[in-house]
């Protein structure tokens, strides 16, 4: 199986000054973190707020430069490769979508933008494949030609996953995808991803705090404490049996015993929250 993404050794400490003649305070965010993902795979890092998951995420989209270690995509050092090779094996899905697309072009131009950017393609199937997406991504066409202020937040996360796509890109890095969505839009966007997968042969690096989710997506799950990855291994044996004792902690966070039931899967925990019959 090819290894598409290779994290080896990976730190990176924030420097922040406190005045001006002193010396920078050193914030650890990611220590010595190793992890990879084949092609095919989704693998998720999950952990709390702060400890590491967005610095590691944007290190392998290369908005952020390791202090130590190395990161290889597709055999390749991430550094080595041109803007556009990059671009076209990698893309992001951020959290809030509307802030990461342009509220002053419509949604056709949205999804358009990294195809123009990285040319190669006529107007008229560079327009093709915006198209065809929007309808892959389960948008109306009426929509095509619309502002992101004039459609809903799901939709505005399909029209970012949509971009995201029109390169064709092997691996997603996606930090956060559902957290901004209401639950029932979350779990529509779930199954989007998990479609997207088959039909696109994608990669996925799922970055997220909520274990409902990445139970429902990943097939491996890296957990995050600190900066570090204290523990990584099949989503089935982690749910089944985590190993750290933070892993544990998290699990037993989002799952509090009822007496006199048994424990119920995050699954379902997920399920019960979610109301029925909800339109994104
Ligand atoms: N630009 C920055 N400058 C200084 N410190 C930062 C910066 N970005 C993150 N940090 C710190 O680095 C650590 C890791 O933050 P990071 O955002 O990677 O965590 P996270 O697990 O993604 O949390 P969240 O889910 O809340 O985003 C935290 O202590 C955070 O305060």
């Amino acid at each position: 199986m090819t290894r598409l993404l290779d994290i080896q050794n990976v730190s990176l400490a924030f420097r922040q000054r406190t005045g001006l003649f002193s010396p920078p305070n050193l914030i650890p965010a990611v220590r010595s973190a190793s992890l990879h993902v084949d092609a095919g795979e989704v693998v998720a890092v999950v952990g709390e707020s702060g400890s590491g998951k967005s610095t590691l995420a944007k290190m392998v989209l290369r908005l952020l430069t390791p202090d130590t270690g190395t990161i290889a995509i597709d055999g390749k050092p991430a550094q080595s490769l041109g803007p556009r090779e990059f671009a076209r094996l990698v893309q992001p899905v951020f959290q809030d979508p509307y802030s990461s697309i342009n509220p002053k072009r419509t949604l056709a131009e949205i999804i358009q933008t990294p195809l123009k950017i990285a040319g190669g393609v006529s107007a008229r199937e560079c327009e093709e494949r915006a198209r065809d997406l929007f309808e892959r991504v389960g948008l109306p066409m009426r929509l095509f030609h619309s502002y992101p202020n004039q459609i809903s937040g799901g939709q505005r996360q399909r029209v970012a996953i949509a971009r995201a796509l029109i390169l064709r890109p092997k691996l997603l890095v996606c930090d956060e995808p559902t957290s901004a969505l209401d639950v029932s839009v979350q779990a529509q966007i779930l199954e989007l991803f998990n479609e997207l997968k088959q039909d696109f042969g994608l990669t996925y690096l799922f970055i997220s705090h909520n274990l409902a989710v990445v139970e429902r997506i990943a097939d491996r799950i890296a957990v995050m404490y600190r900066g570090e990855i204290v523990e990584q291994g099949a989503t089935d044996a982690f749910f089944a049996a985590p190993t750290h004792p933070y892993s544990k902690m998290l699990l037993s966070s989002v799952l509090p015993p009822i007496p006199g039931r048994p424990l119920p899967t995050v699954s379902r925990v997920f399920e019960l929250n979610t109301p029925r019959g909800s339109q994104p």
